[in-house]
């Protein structure tokens, strides 16, 4: 048989220091109780999205086999120099008793939940009082959902950007959802983390080149098509016509694409000569006649320069060559066969400045969609919004115990105790009660896992309707 893969026993996906964790706690330990939740860093509220797939992919069913308990009894006698270290009869007990399902109970707030930060957002605990030692064994891979919740709330934040300067300088918001693109594949460290963080993204908007973003929204959050795109170019098929060949190039594009949306990089060269010369006269009719379909819609992609400057300089050249309308709210428009993304160097800062700069000089934000990569899906770290998983609560020799860390040496790392509550007060504002003092009628965390089962799932619909802006 192949052997397993690392990723797919459950035993190894933990941290070294977990293995001997088990002989620590007091003895009589029956209950461990840990949450989860943002302390707080670039953004005040998290959209919470992407405990779903980590349940799905690596916690449900009958994830504990002999086979894994095997390889985990050699690997760690390896790892340790030590072959009794490992709690081998207790994960024999979790085959045995519970048919390899984990003996577990997940809570959390619904998948797309928007939530400002030192919430409770997940709890967890055993089911069973011999496996108390499984709680904080699962905190790492439970935990990597900081990932897939700091790339939706930033992308959301991105989007309240973009929203703001539509409200301001559009006639309405309907091309919000295709604002920003992901370009992100190849900025990542792993397929797997272009599937959670292009699945992140999807919760807020609907235009994606990360094909493993919509495929895993596809197989864990039941959506068939989560995301759309349109025939591109890249250098290659622009420079392997030669610098001669420019004209030939956009020209044979749009012989190849007489109908539809399509994207153009133009900076190969001479990005202002592109859009004066070849796009603004030589191509000029080409593209006016496509437009009178009323859907063609040539879009010119800049990929170098200052982006702000570079792409007010593009809208003056076409406001010049094309014509403008002005709209409802006194900013000039393109004609809607022409527009421009802007995929390089787009952040949370940038993005700001180039709205502010065609606010400036009166351009709408209807006129510009963007593109972001690295940024969008990479650029962020488990401290971006301050995640962690901490024990608030414990049952030693039948007594409850509020389990705390308070560090002298830093105040903010202070955690909550006791069981915990994610409720509402009456102005709506969400609260979360502590030290077992909250109502469960009002607990607005929803067990999601138990004992092998996933017991709730949401779909990706329902968790954009949460997390809209
Ligand atoms: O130009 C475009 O218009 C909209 C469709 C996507 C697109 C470009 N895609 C892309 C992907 C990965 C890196 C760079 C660009």
């Amino acid at each position: 048989m192949a052997r397993q893969l690392m990723s797919d026993n459950i035993i190894l996906l933990t941290d070294s220091y977990k293995i001997a964790h088990y002989r620590q706690y007091p003895p009589k330990t029956t209950t461990v109780y840990s949450y989860f939740e943002s302390r707080g860093g670039d953004f005040p509220e998290t959209v919470f999205f992407g405990l779903q797939y980590i349940l799905e992919r690596y916690l449900a069913g009958p994830v504990v086999t002999q086979a894994k308990i095997d390889e985990a009894k050699e690997v760690f006698a390896l790892h340790f120099g030590d072959d009794k270290l490992f709690n081998a009869e207790g994960w024999e007990y979790i085959l045995k008793e519970h048919n390899g399902h984990l003996p577990i109970r997940i809570k959390a707030v619904p998948e797309g939940t928007v939530v400002p930060v030192k919430n409770v957002l997940i709890t967890i605990e055993n089911t069973d009082p011999q496996t108390y030692w499984l709680t904080n064994y699962l905190e790492t891979i439970l935990v990597e959902v900081w990932y897939p919740l700091t790339v939706a709330t930033y992308s959301r934040e991105l989007k309240k950007i973009i929203a703001g300067y539509l409200s301001e300088t559009a006639d309405d918001l309907s091309g919000l959802p295709f604002k920003l693109h992901d370009f992100g594949y190849r900025g990542v460290s792993s397929v797997e983390t272009a599937g959670i963080g292009g699945a992140s993204h999807l919760v807020n908007f609907m235009g994606t080149d990360t094909i493993a973003g919509f495929m895993l929204a596809r197989q864990y959050y039941g959506s068939t098509m989560a995301g759309y795109s349109i025939p591109a170019t890249e250098h290659s098929t622009m420079t392997s016509w030669g610098r001669a060949g420019e004209s030939a190039a956009y020209k044979n594009l749009l012989e190849q694409f007489p109908s539809g949306v399509v994207a153009c990089v133009s900076d190969s060269y001479d990005i202002f000569n592109a859009c004066e010369n070849i796009w603004g006269k030589e191509l000029k009719d080409l593209i006016v006649e496509r437009g009178k379909d009323g859907k063609s819609i040539l879009v010119i992609r800049p990929d170098s320069g200052d982006p702000a400057t570079v792409v007010v300089r593009i809208l003056e050249i076409f406001g010049e060559r094309f014509g403008t309308t002005t709209n409802s709210k006194g900013f000039k428009v393109l004609p809607p066969y022409i527009r421009i993304i802007q995929g390089d160097g787009i952040s949370y800062a940038s993005l700001k400045q180039i709205l502010q700069h065609m606010k400036d000089h009166k351009w709408s934000a209807d006129n510009v969609a963007y593109g972001s990569g690295g940024a969008l899906l990479q650029r962020h770290h488990r401290d971006t919004q301050k995640c962690a998983l901490k024990c608030s609560f414990a049952v030693v020799n039948g007594e409850n115990v509020n389990v705390f860390k308070d560090p002298i040496t830093d105040p903010g790392k202070k955690s909550k105790t006791g069981r915990l509550t994610l409720e509402r007060t009456e102005d709506g504002k969400f609260v979360t009660q502590v030290e077992s003092k909250g109502d469960p009628a009002k607990d607005l965390l929803v067990t999601v896992f138990e004992n092998g089962v996933m017991v709730k799932r949401w779909t990706l619909d329902e968790i954009r309707e949460r997390a809209a802006v």
